[in-house]
């Protein structure tokens, strides 16, 4: 694969070399806490390993020491919770660049350096946003990607209609492959699956992106609960008779209402905030019509939406689901699709 960060960002090639906590060795068994979060003496080490490699974009293969006064501001693309997205140029190359404001909250600078450090050391992942390198400064930390052309819920709000079966199918293979990716290479798991997180390009080709509450797996499981958006959690995530842990199948349950969201063009739930949250601790999952959609389709997002996790499937089983292996064999033109309904909706 083109490998266009050599930085590997946080001082990270194709091996991790930093012994930092930050960074979890694949070749180690994952137990490495999500140490980071809230410990400001550990916030403080890992901002300075990471300052080591700031200002280096890897661009085609190529390491520059770039300066953030050659970013060229072009126009905003958005904002969430953590920070500003910007589409900028580096000597004619566009990014898309993420500032994000330092703190000195640990927890909220723990997860500029959890975001960091994912899409960082994902560099060999094609399912997931890429980054060219960053900049650390006094005020604040620019996460340099590649430039997507939308989100999904952006999307669906501008086309106003929801997407086809057959174009959820590809998406459905690229997320499952992302997550299945973060499991397994680093044993960490998304936790904020949703469409706003998920990216599509000209080309049509869908990304992963956001992983400022990601969480390291501990014995596969993770621990905290209040990481990540209540209304695409699942049950046991919410329920505050539960234990405090969870696993990869939460991200599982996130994904299925994500695909109904998609294929029916609309959150399942309605109501306030926590009236939608009390439905998914308490009502039956949400289903799709099979009058509507084939039983490949609706039989993934009930083996997605169980309200009992271990009743769920895990990544290996989602990836021989019949739907997947469906979508998998079809040549399906999802750059088309993308080109034609945005030119539908001008
Ligand atoms: N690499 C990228 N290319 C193009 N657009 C992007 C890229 N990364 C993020 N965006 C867009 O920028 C906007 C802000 O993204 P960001 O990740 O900061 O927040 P969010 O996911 O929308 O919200 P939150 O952080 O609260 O979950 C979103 O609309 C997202 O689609």
């Amino acid at each position: 694969m083109d490998r266009d960060f050599g930085l590997g960002g946080l001082g990270l090639n194709d091996t991790p070399k930093m012994p930092s906590k930050l960074v979890p060795s694949p070749r180690q068994p994952p137990l490495v806490p999500p140490t980071i979060r809230g410990n400001s003496h550990n916030v403080q080490t890992l901002l300075e390993q990471a300052e080591k490699n700031s200002g280096a974009l890897t661009i085609h293969g190529v390491t520059h020491k770039a300066e953030i006064k050659e970013l060229d501001f072009m126009e905003d693309i958005g904002h969430g919770s953590c920070g500003t997205v910007t589409k900028c140029s580096y000597k004619s190359f566009t990014m898309a660049v993420k500032t994000m404001p330092r703190t000195t909250n640990s927890y909220e600078m723990s997860r500029i350096l959890m975001d960091l450090d994912v899409i960082c050391i994902s560099f060999d992942c094609p399912y997931i946003v890429r980054c060219y390198g960053y900049f650390i400064t006094t005020y604040d930390v620019r996460v340099c990607m590649e430039c997507m052309a939308t989100c999904l819920d952006r999307l669906l709000d501008r086309i106003k209609k929801p997407f086809p079966e057959r174009i959820i199918g590809k998406l459905s293979i690229s997320i499952i492959k992302a997550l299945h990716y973060l499991k397994t290479k680093h044993q960490i798991m998304h936790r904020d699956v949703k469409p706003s997180n998920i990216l599509l390009d000209w080309s049509g080709v869908i990304k992963l992106c956001d992983f400022g509450i990601a969480g390291r797996l501990i014995e596969s499981r993770a621990h905290s609960k209040t990481a990540g958006c209540p209304l695409y959690m699942g049950p046991e995530r919410l329920d505050p008779n539960n234990d405090d842990s969870y696993d990869i199948r939460s991200d599982v349950w996130s994904l299925g209402l994500t695909l109904v969201e998609l294929a029916t063009g609309r959150y399942p739930f309605g109501g306030s905030e926590f009236e939608m949250m009390s439905k998914i601790i308490h009502d039956e999952p949400p289903r799709l019509d099979p009058t509507m959609f084939s039983p490949e389709f609706c039989d993934i997002v009930t083996c997605c939406l169980q309200r009992d996790p271990t009743k769920r499937l895990n990544y290996d089983q989602l990836l021989q689901h019949p739907f997947i292996l469906k979508h998998e064999g079809v040549d399906t033109d999802v750059e088309e699709w993308f080109a034609d309904v945005m030119c539908d909706s001008e």
